[in-house]
Order: C-alpha cells, then sequence, then structure tokens
C-alpha cells in the first residue's frame, strides 16, 4: 500500500469510528498537511465549536493530536546524510536541474555536522558550480569564499581554484548579469523626516467603512516611488525551508546559509541568522520540524506565535511586563506614523501592531486559528526555554490567547494576493485599502516593498492598491468572490455601479499619435533586450500626460503595461542588490 492510500484508510476509519486517538493514528502516519485533519479535528470535537481558546487547547492537550516524536522527530546533524543527500544533488546537477539540485545541495549543507566538517565546504562548492553554469559569477564567488571558509578539502582544491578564476574572468569581461544595468526605482521625492523611507505628504486618516486608510496631502506624480518599507516579520511555508531565508523570507537565488544547532533551517545572511535566533528561532531550535508539520503549506499560521515571541524578545523576556503592556492596551486602533523611525525602536513598532483595531468579531476561520493556536502551544511547551519562561497559569493562558489574537491581526493586516508560500508584514503599507482601480503599485520582493505611483495623486485623494483583483481584468463577480477570502465587501468607486458608470463615461480616447507611439511601445516591451529604463521613462510619461483621458481604455491599457514593466524591474533591482551583496561577501 503506498503512502496516500494507507492515509486515506487511516483517514476513513478514523471519520467512522470518529475516535480522537483514532485520529492521532492517522496524524502519525500523515508526514503532511496538518490543514486535513483541522476540519476532522472539529467534527471529532464538536463541543468545541465557538468556545473559547483554552477549551481548544485542553482538548488537545489531553485528546491530540500529538505533535510528538514519532510524528515529527527532530533532526541531528550527520555528515554522512550530508554525503548521501548531495550525490542526490549531483544527480539533479547532471540532468541540468538546477533548482532542484540547489535545494538537495542546500539540504546536505543543513546536514553537516558543524562549521568544520568537509560536508560543508562541498556542499558550497557544488553550490557554485551551478551558479557558474547559469552565468551567476557573483554568487559563484560569494560559494567559494563559504567554501573556502569551511574546510573545503585540500585534495579538491584545484578545481575550486579554477573555477574561481573562470568566475572573475566572466566578471572582467562584462559577463556579469550586473553590467546589464537596471534602472533603480528610486525615491525622488522629499522624504519624510522622521521616515526617511517615505515621500513627506502622506497622512493616515480614518475613513468611513475603510477604517485606517493613507491619504496623500500633496499631489504625486506617475512613477513616484512614495514608500520604501522592510518587512518587520516574515515567514516562509515549511515546504521553501531548503529555498529561502527563515529569517526575511527571501530566495536570494538559494544562496544560503544553515542554522548552526539543527538541520531545519536556513538564512540567507549572518545578520538574517543573528536577528532570527534573537527575535524567534531560540524559541524554536530543536522543535522546527514539530512546527513546520503544523504549519505544511502554509507560512501565514506561524506568524501569530512568531509575533508573541517577538514581542516577549522586545519586552527583554519580561513576560509580566509584556502582560501589563497588552492588558492595559486594548485593541483600539494604531497610526504607525506617530512612531520616530529616525531614532528607531522596534518595540514601539511592535506596541503600535498589538493596538490595531479589528472591524468585526466575526473572525474567518476562527475555528482553525482556536486550533491552531491550540496545537502551536502543545508544542512550543516542549521547548525548554519557552518553559521557563511561560510558568504560571495566567502566563500560559496569556500565550495562547496572544497566539490566537495575533493570527487574528495577521490574516487583517496581510495585504496583496493571498498565497501561502512566503508572507511578510509591513507596518505602514498594511494601512493601504483596496481599489480594484488602484491609483498606486504595491510592489513586493520578500521582504521589500515599495509603493509606486500608477497615475497622477491629487492631494487629498485615498493612496490605494490592489489586494489582487483588477476592474481591468476581473468581472465584477470575479473581484468579489477573491475579496471573500479578505473578508470585506469592496466599496472601491469600481465595485459602485453608479461611480463606476459614471466614471467610465468621463474617460477619452488617446489623441491618434500618442496611440501609435503606444503601440510602438507595446512592441518594444516584447522585445526583451530593449533598454528597461526607456521603457519605464516613456510609460511614466504617459502616464502623467495623457491623465486627462483616464479612465479611457488605451490610458487603461497603457497602465497595466506600466503595472508590470514596474513588478519587473523592482524584482531586477532587488536580484541586483542581492547580488551586489555576493561580491562583498565573496
Ligand atoms: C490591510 S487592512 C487595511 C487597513 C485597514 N483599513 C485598517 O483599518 O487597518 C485591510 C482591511 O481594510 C478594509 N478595506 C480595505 N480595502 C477595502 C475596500 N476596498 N472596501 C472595504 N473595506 C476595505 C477591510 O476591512 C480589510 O479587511
Amino acid at each position: 500500500m503506498d503512502a496516500l492510500t494507507e492515509l486515506l484508510y487511516a483517514y476513513m476509519a478514523a471519520q467512522q469510528s470518529q475516535s480522537p486517538s483514532n485520529l492521532a493514528h492517522a496524524l502519525r502516519i500523515n508526514q503532511k498537511p496538518m490543514s486535513l485533519y483541522t476540519t476532522e479535528f472539529l467534527r471529532l470535537a464538536p463541543h468545541l465549536a465557538k468556545s473559547d481558546v483554552v477549551a481548544y487547547r485542553n482538548y488537545v492537550l489531553k485528546n491530540g493530536p500529538f505533535i510528538d516524536e514519532t510524528v515529527a522527530p527532530d533532526l541531528i546533524k550527520s555528515n554522512k546524510r550530508a554525503a548521501d543527500v548531495r550525490q542526490a544533488g549531483n544527480r539533479h546537477f547532471l540532468a541540468k536541474d538546477y533548482l532542484e539540485a540547489l535545494e538537495k545541495y542546500n539540504e546536505s549543507i543543513c546536514w553537516a555536522d558543524g562549521p568544520d566538517s568537509e560536508d560543508l565546504g562541498i556542499g558550497y562548492a557544488n553550490r557554485s558550480a551551478i551558479y557558474f553554469d547559469m552565468g551567476e559569477y557573483e554568487l559563484s564567488l560569494a560559494n567559494i569564499a563559504l567554501a573556502k571558509k569551511h574546510n573545503y578539502p585540500e585534495r579538491l582544491m584545484p578545481k575550486l581554484l579554477t573555477r574561481e578564476h573562470n568566475s572573475k574572468e566572466k566578471i572582467a569581461t562584462g559577463h556579469s548579469k550586473l553590467a546589464m544595468r537596471c534602472p533603480s526605482l528610486a525615491m525622488k521625492v522629499e522624504s519624510h523626516p522622521k521616515r526617511p523611507f517615505m515621500a513627506a505628504g502622506i497622512v493616515q486618516k480614518e475613513l468611513p467603512i475603510y477604517g485606517r486608510s493613507l491619504v496623500a496631502e500633496r499631489p504625486f506624480k506617475a512613477g513616484d516611488v512614495i514608500l520604501h518599507e522592510k518587512a518587520w516579520m516574515a515567514a516562509i511555508s515549511p515546504e521553501l525551508k531548503y529555498q529561502n531565508c527563515n529569517r526575511c523570507s527571501i530566495a536570494n537565488f538559494h544562496s544560503l546559509i544553515p542554522c548552526p544547532n539543527c538541520v531545519s533551517i536556513m538564512y540567507c545572511s549572518e545578520k538574517c541568522l543573528e536577528e532570527d535566533l534573537k527575535y524567534s528561532h531560540r524559541f524554536e531550535c530543536g522543535i522546527s520540524e514539530k512546527l513546520h508539520h503544523i504549519s505544511y503549506g502554509s507560512s501565514r499560521i506561524l506568524m501569530g506565535p512568531r509575533a508573541f515571541f517577538y514581542g516577549l524578545t522586545l519586552f527583554k523576556d519580561n513576560l509580566e511586563d509584556m502582560m501589563k503592556f497588552c492588558e492595559a492596551n486594548g485593541r483600539d486602533g494604531a497610526d504607525p506614523l506617530t512612531l520616530d523611525y529616525s531614532n528607531y525602536d522596534p518595540l514601539e513598532e511592535f506596541k503600535i501592531f498589538h493596538k490595531v483595531k479589528l472591524p468585526t468579531n466575526n473572525f474567518l476561520y476562527e475555528d482553525s486559528f482556536r486550533f491552531y493556536a491550540a496545537v502551536y502551544y502543545s508544542v512550543y511547551m516542549k521547548h525548554p526555554l519557552v518553559r521557563s519562561l511561560v510558568v504560571t497559569k495566567p502566563q500560559k493562558d496569556f500565550m495562547l490567547r496572544s497566539f490566537l489574537d495575533y493570527t487574528r491581526i495577521i490574516g487583517f493586516l496581510i495585504i496583496g494576493p493571498r498565497q501561502n508560500f512566503t508572507n511578510q508584514l509591513f507596518s505602514i503599507a498594511s494601512v493601504c485599502n483596496h481599489s480594484c482601480d488602484p491609483n498606486t503599485l504595491a510592489a513586493v520582493h520578500f521582504d521589500q516593498l515599495k509603493l509606486i505611483a500608477l497615475r497622477p495623486i491629487a492631494a487629498d485623494e485615498q493612496i490605494q492598491i490592489s489586494y489582487g483583483p483588477l476592474a481591468i481584468k476581473n468581472t465584477d463577480n470575479e473581484r468579489r468572490q477573491t475579496l471573500t477570502m479578505y473578508h470585506f465587501d469592496c466599496i472601491c468607486d469600481s465595485c459602485d455601479a453608479a461611480k463606476a458608470r459614471r466614471k467610465k463615461a468621463a474617460g477619452k480616447k488617446l489623441p491618434p499619435v500618442p496611440l501609435k507611439h503606444l503601440m510602438a511601445l507595446n512592441q518594444l516591451l516584447e522585445d526583451g533586450d530593449a533598454d528597461d529604463a526607456a521603457k519605464l521613462t516613456m510609460l511614466q510619461q504617459f502616464a502623467n500626460r495623457y491623465m486627462y483621458t483616464y479612465p479611457g481604455e488605451n490610458y487603461m491599457d497603457m497602465i497595466d503595461i506600466y503595472r508590470k514593466v514596474l513588478a519587473i524591474t523592482f524584482t531586477k533591482e532587488m536580484e541586483d542588490h542581492r547580488r551586489n551583496i555576493a561580491v562583498k561577501m565573496a
């Protein structure tokens, strides 16, 4: 019987007998999505529905699901495993399956037992060979440097030195991807003195139904970068553990370093490693596989517990102080624009997060959230550090309730298309409301976000982005359906039938000459070799000059092209940024 059939049988048996212990058995067999069991769990314990999260926790502690050693054992570093997994990577490399090979080499790097293991050095060296083949010479050099630092065997050194020489030669002869010169989306408008990464002249206002909103106090032009924000928290789905950084979520071309103590976690840099150890991994190292088992298929669900431990660290591990603050401060509203980022204090930013007001008590996925909070609680309490800090009953209940509360807040705050593999939390950008015809693009590259005006924005206009659906692409029904995931009915102008009709009537056709230029531009855009900077400048000029035709069809088509070019440019800009970091590492 294959594993899937076995799982199915166990699942059906659990359903028939309605016995929690059979469910626990099914869970042991299944190493994958826990979400499969949420509905089933709730069916087996219907009395829990809508009850307090403490009841969920008590039920889970008594009846399971037990995420223990039999379900998700800790992985202990092993050079033998490192060598075996590396062999699998070599097979992918020979077949030129570069991404699969990188993932296997990363896994091998994680298994390598300690910084002096030659398996660590060989893993980095093998990665450098892939980057060389991919034409990523800076990354090749950075990985050669890592291999040399981590006991790469002398007997193999000549091969590595040849690759180092060849990579340098490729860069010197203009074959580096950095030589392709990507335009940077720099902030050119005046910045705010207390928020150097944000344009001056933007405020937070409370608007009917929308709630907190970002509003321009001065006009902006198309192409103005009005915010460049870094996420304060991010998470990846466990499937990406050998592909993305556990702290900032970036893929970094899969050039990652391992947690020195466990096999389950990687980072894009020493900085992320240090920060993650400080804010969350010290509470997770040793139980990561169990946590992964719970959050398989989702990055978001772990962010609630993570936010709690982040806060606890900022309160200097003093749980009583954190409890005092949280109990004295209800969720009655918060404005991140009151923070002084020129004198950044992460605790103040965390307090703003804690005070976010949720618009409803009717939360989506509430039963699942309580179930997950309870199961996470049961796993985190296995960690000695957590057990030493969370001791009394009120402290334990506080941690449990915080897991749930922060999961809800994060569900409310996360912007952009709902996808599960990586998620990031931005304090300021998360104040942006959705519009199906947004005036601004939120370009996101993992933990980096830029808000860029897509068309001229007038003073007093709300700054809005799209969380996914767009009137230009999706029907009213499609948009409504997508937005049910966000649990709100869109009130933007495109979703109000009368306003949408009036708006449409105001649109004009582009004059013949710019229309001809636009068609030529369309062709140019299909030419991959065309100068990105020239495309951007042209589109930006169109967007500003012909705003009077908005929302005419030609103008809207052009904005759609502009949106795509901006998103591609931002990705390239961020990738170049990482290549430049690799140069420094080499
Ligand atoms: C990421 S938050 C945006 C900030 C939020 N307005 C606040 O008060 O914190 C997303 C929430 O804002 C509200 N919202 C955003 N766009 C909206 C829209 N187009 N129509 C109605 N409500 C919207 C919904 O309550 C949604 O769940």
